[in-house]
C-alpha cells in the first residue's frame, strides 16, 4: 500500500531523505511537486513539515525547513531565482500568512481566488517574497508558522485548525553568473501540512472548535472525491467542491510528482483512524499511474532540448549573426551510413579527433534512444500487468463468493482473501511473491472440504496473480537497470560535450550540437506518440474492467431485488404505491431488455460477459500477456432459464443487450463486435486503434506517485512512514506519523 514505511524511530532527516528529497531533485530539473502531510489529528503532521516549534536542535527540523535549505543552497550555486509564498486556509478563508493582514482593503486579512483564461487558479493579492538568502527565508516561514491559526484541543495542545501551503517556485533566469541558464525549465514545490481529519466524538470539540472540524473535514473529503476520481481515471474531476482542492488542482494533475505522507498512530485505540487515513492513503497512491512514466520520459527529453537550445543560443551569441540559425536545425537527421562512416553532419571532417567524438556522441545518443524506449516498452507491460491484476482479483473476490457460497466455508474464503490481499500489497514493495504461493497451498491442502478443486476459476487467478507478480519483479527489475544504464550514457554524453569546445571550432561544435538537438527532437515525438498511444489502449483496458464491475454490480442488485419480491410475495406484505411502480417500471425494463437479448449479438456478449470467469492470462517469454478465453456460459442455458425462471433469466438477457451493443458501436460489425474485442486484445490490439472507431477515450490525467509517511507515537508506539517508488514517477505519495499526546502530555484520545 506504502511505498515506504517509517519506523518510529526514525528521524527527520530519514523521513525528509525518503519522501521530499527526491522531489526537491526533480523540481531543480524543472519540474513541479508537491508533498502533502496528511492524518488525524494530533498524529504529527506539522511535526513532519514544520519541526517541533522550539527546534533549536536542527536534527529536529521539519520538512519544510530542509527542503528550502537544499533549494536554496543549489539555487544559490546555479544563480537562480527563488520566490516563496504561503497562506492557510481556514474555515474555508485563505489568509496569506507571510503577511497577515493582507493587503490594504481586504476583508479581515481574507484573500480571493482569481481564475485566469487558461483555467489556472491564483490567490489574488498573495505576497511573493523574492529572496536569495537561506536565512532570510527560514525567517520568512517561522513567521509565516508563528501567524498560523493553532488552538488546543483534545486531542492536540497545539492543534493545526488550517491546511497550510507553502509554495516554492524556482525560475532560471539567464544571467552571465548561471552558465545554465535557460538549461531546464522553471519548477514548482508545493509543501502542504493538511489539518488533521477529526471525529468530534475524539476531540469533544464544541462551538468555534466544532465548526473549525466541520471544515476540516469538508475539505478534506472534497480532497479525497478528487483523489477517488483521479484514481479512477475519471475524465471530469470536480475541484472546485473546495479552496483547498482548487488551489491543489495543478498539484494533483498534469505533470507534477508528488508524496502523499500519511500519518498514523498504531495504538490500538486508534484503529478506526488509522484505517481511515490508511485507505485514504490507498486510494491516493492508486492515481499513481505508470501512465505518468511516459510523459516523465519524454518530459526528461523536452529538458533535454531545452538544454541544447540554450546551449546553442549561447555559442551563437559570440558569431556571426549571418551565420546560419543557431537554433534552427541547419543539419538533417543522421543516416545509419552517415553516422557509421564517420560523415558528420556538415561533410566529411577532417580532424581525426573530432571524427572520433561525432561518432561516440552518436552512439552515445542512439544507446539513450534505445533505453528510452526498453523504458516504455517495459511501462507498457507493467501497465499490462496492473490491468490483468485487476482483473484476476475480480475473478478471485468472485470466485470466493461462490465459494463461500457452496462449500459454505467462509474461513477459507475469508483466509484467502486477506492473504491475498496481502500477496497484492507485496506488489508495490517489490516483494517476492510467496503469499500468493503459500495462499495457493492453502487451497490446494484444503481440498474437497473447503477449499478450490484443482483447475478451479479461483485456482486459476491465484496461479494467474503467481505469474504475474513474478513477471513484475522482473520488469521493475529490469526498469531499474535500464534506468541505471540510460543515466550513464547521459553521464557519458555530458562529457562528450564539455570535450566539444576543446576539438572542434564553434562553427563545428554548433553544427554537431544541432544535429544531437535534431535527434532529440525526432525522439521525443516518436515517443510521446507511442506513450499517447499506450495510454489509450490502458484506457481501453480499464473501461473492460468498469464493464465487468458493473456487470457484477448489476446482478448483486438484481439478487437483491428478486429475494425481496419473493419476500414481498411470499409474505403477502402489502407495498406502498410508488414502491409497486418502481417494480413495475423494473418489470417493463427488463422485459423490454429481454426481447434485445435475442438479437445476433448476444451470443458473443453472453459469452464474453460469462466467459470472463473462465478466461486465463499467461505471460510469454517477452512478458506480454497473453488472454486465453474459454467458453462461459452458452446462449442455450439462458434462453431456458428464460422460460423457468423469469427474473434471473430477464436480467442476462439485458446483460446481453447492452454488451452487443457496445460490440457493435465500436466495431460496427454486428454480432462480431465482442469476439473481435477479445480477439484484439489478445493481440494486444486495441479495438479502438485498429478501426478508428468513434469511442471516446479519456487519457488519465495522473500523479506522479504517492509516497506515504507513518510515524507512530513517540512513546514507543511505532513511527512508520510510506516514502517514494523507486522509479521516479509521476504522482502522489503517502506517509504515517504519531500523535504528540504522549510526547506532549496531551490528553489521551
Ligand atoms: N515523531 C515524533 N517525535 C516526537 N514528537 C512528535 C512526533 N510526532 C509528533 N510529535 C509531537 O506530537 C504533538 C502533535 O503533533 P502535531 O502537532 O505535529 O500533530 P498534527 O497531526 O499536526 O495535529 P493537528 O492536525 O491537530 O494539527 C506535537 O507536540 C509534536 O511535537
Amino acid at each position: 500500500m506504502c511505498d515506504k514505511v517509517f519506523e518510529e524511530d526514525a528521524t527527520q532527516e530519514e523521513v525528509y531523505a525518503g519522501t521530499t528529497r527526491p522531489l526537491v531533485e526533480a523540481v531543480l530539473r524543472g519540474h513541479n511537486a508537491t508533498v502533502f502531510a496528511y492524518g488525524a489529528t494530533g498524529a504529527g503532521k506539522t511535526y513532519t513539515m514544520v519541526g517541533p516549534e522550539d527546534a533549536a536542535d536542527p536534527g529536529q527540523q521539519g520538512v519544510m525547513v530542509r527542503a528550502l535549505n537544499e533549494l536554496f543552497g543549489q539555487a544559490a550555486h546555479l544563480g537562480d531565482r527563488v520566490t516563496l509564498s504561503y497562506l492557510e486556509i481556514y474555515n474555508e478563508n485563505i489568509r496569506d500568512l507571510l503577511n497577515p493582514g493582507g493587503p490594504a482593503g481586504s476583508a479581515g486579512g481574507s484573500l480571493e481566488l482569481r481564475e485566469d483564461q487558461a483555467g489556472g487558479v491564483r490567490v489574488a493579492g498573495l505576497t511573493e517574497a523574492d529572496t536569495r538568502s537561506t536565512a532570510e527565508v527560514l525567517q520568512l516561514l517561522h513567521r509565516g508558522n508563528r501567524a498560523r491559526t493553532v488552538e488546543p484541543t483534545a486531542a492536540n495542545r497545539a492543534s493545526s485548525r488550517s491546511h497550510a501551503l507553502l509554495s516554492v517556485r524556482l525560475t532560471r533566469a539567464p544571467t552571465p553568473a548561471a552558465p545554465r541558464a535557460l538549461s531546464a525549465p522553471s519548477g514548482r514545490l508545493y509543501m502542504i501540512d493538511l489539518a488533521g481529519s477529526e471525529r468530534a466524538s475524539n476531540t469533544k470539540n464544541r462551538g468555534k472548535r466544532l465548526q473549525e472540524g466541520g471544515h476540516i473535514n469538508r475539505s478534506l473529503l472534497a480532497l479525497g472525491n478528487c483523489i477517488n476520481a483521479l484514481a479512477g481515471g475519471a475524465r471530469y474531476v470536480n475541484f472546485r467542491d473546495s479552496k483547498l482542492t482548487r488551489l491543489l488542482k495543478d498539484a494533483l494533475t498534469g505533470d507534477c510528482r508528488a508524496v502523499m505522507i500519511a500519518h498514523v498512530s498504531p495504538g490500538e485505540r486508534h484503529g478506526d483512524e488509522t484505517r481511515n487515513t490508511l485507505a485514504y492513503a490507498h486510494r491516493a497512491g492508486t492515481i499513481t499511474s505508470r501512465a505518468g512514466q511516459y510523459r516523465d520520459i519524454v518530459s526528461d527529453l523536452r529538458a533535454e532540448i531545452s538544454r541544447l537550445r540554450a546551449k546553442l543560443a549561447e555559442g551563437a551569441e559570440g558569431t556571426d549573426s549571418s551565420s546560419p540559425s543557431a537554433v534552427g536545425p541547419p543539419v538533417s537527421m543522421p543516416t545509419d551510413a552517415s553516422t557509421q562512416s564517420g560523415g558528420g553532419p556538415g561533410g566529411p571532417a577532417t580532424n581525426p579527433a573530432l571524427t572520433r567524438l561525432r561518432d561516440d556522441l552518436v552512439a552515445t545518443f542512439r544507446e539513450q534512444m534505445r533505453l528510452r524506449r526498453t523504458l516504455l516498452d517495459i511501462d507498457a507491460q507493467l501497465l499490462r500487468l496492473d490491468s490483468e491484476t485487476d482483473r484476476q482479483q475480480m475473478i478471485l473476490s468472485r470466485a470466493n463468493k461462490l465459494y463461500q457460497a457452496q462449500a459454505g466455508a467462509p474461513s477459507t474464503a475469508g483466509t484467502t482473501r486477506t492473504s491475498y490481499r496481502a500477496a497484492r500489497s507485496t506488489r508495490s514493495t517489490r516483494g517476492p511473491p510467496s503469499t500468493i504461493a503459500s495462499t495457493i497451498a492453502d487451497t490446494e491442502t484444503s481440498d474437497g472440504e473447503s477449499g478450490s478443486p484443482p483447475g478451479s476459476p479461483m485456482r486459476r487467478a491465484l496461479y494467474a496473480l503467481e505469474s504475474i507478480e513474478h513477471e513484475r519483479s522482473r520488469l521493475v527489475d529490469l526498469r531499474a537497470k535500464t534506468e541505471r544504464d540510460l543515466e550513464r550514457a547521459r553521464g557519458q554524453a555530458a562529457r562528450l560535450e564539455d570535450e566539444l569546445p576543446l576539438q572542434a571550432s564553434s562553427g563545428e561544435e554548433r553544427e554537431l550540437l544541432s544535429l544531437v538537438l535534431r535527434v532529440h527532437e525526432l525522439e521525443a515525438e516518436r515517443l510521446a506518440l507511442q506513450g499517447e498511444r499506450e495510454l489509450r489502449r490502458h484506457e481501453l483496458r480499464r473501461r473492460d474492467l468498469l464493464l465487468m464491475r458493473y456487470d457484477r454490480q448489476r446482478h448483486i442488485c438484481d439478487e437483491i431485488i428478486t429475494r425481496q419480491r419473493r419476500l414481498i410475495e411470499d409474505g403477502r406484505l402489502s407495498l406502498p404505491p410508488d414502491l409497486h411502480d418502481l417494480y413495475r417500471l423494473y418489470q417493463k425494463e427488463i422485459h423490454a431488455a429481454a426481447y434485445s437479448a435475442f438479437s445476433p449479438y448476444s451470443a458473443h456478449g453472453l459469452t464474453d460477459a460469462y466467459g470472463s470467469l473462465g478466461s486465463t492470462f499467461t505471460a510469454d517469454s517477452t512478458g506480454r500477456g497473453l488472454y486465453t478465453a474459454q467458453a462461459g456460459a452458452d446462449s442455450m442455458d439462458v434462453r431456458t432459464s428464460a422460460r423457468t425462471n423469469e427474473l434471473p433469466a430477464i436480467r442476462r438477457g439485458e446483460r446481453m443487450y447492452r454488451r452487443g451493443t457496445r460490440g457493435q458501436r465500436g466495431h460496427g460489425d454486428g454480432g462480431g463486435g465482442r469476439a473481435g474485442d477479445s480477439a484484439s486484445r489478445s493481440s494486444g490490439r486495441s479495438p479502438n486503434s485498429s478501426n478508428g472507431s468513434d469511442w471516446e477515450v479519456a487519457t488519465l490525467a495522473t500523479l506522479p506517485s504517492v509516497m506515504g509517511r507513518c510515524t507512530s507515537r513517540p512513546s514507543g508506539e511505532a513511527r512508520t512512514a510510506c516514502s517514494r517508488r523507486s522509479s521516479p514517477s509521476p504522482g502522489l505519495t503517502t506517509a504515517l506519523c504519531p500523535p504528540a499526546s504522549a510526547a506532549s502530555g496531551a490528553p489521551a484520545r
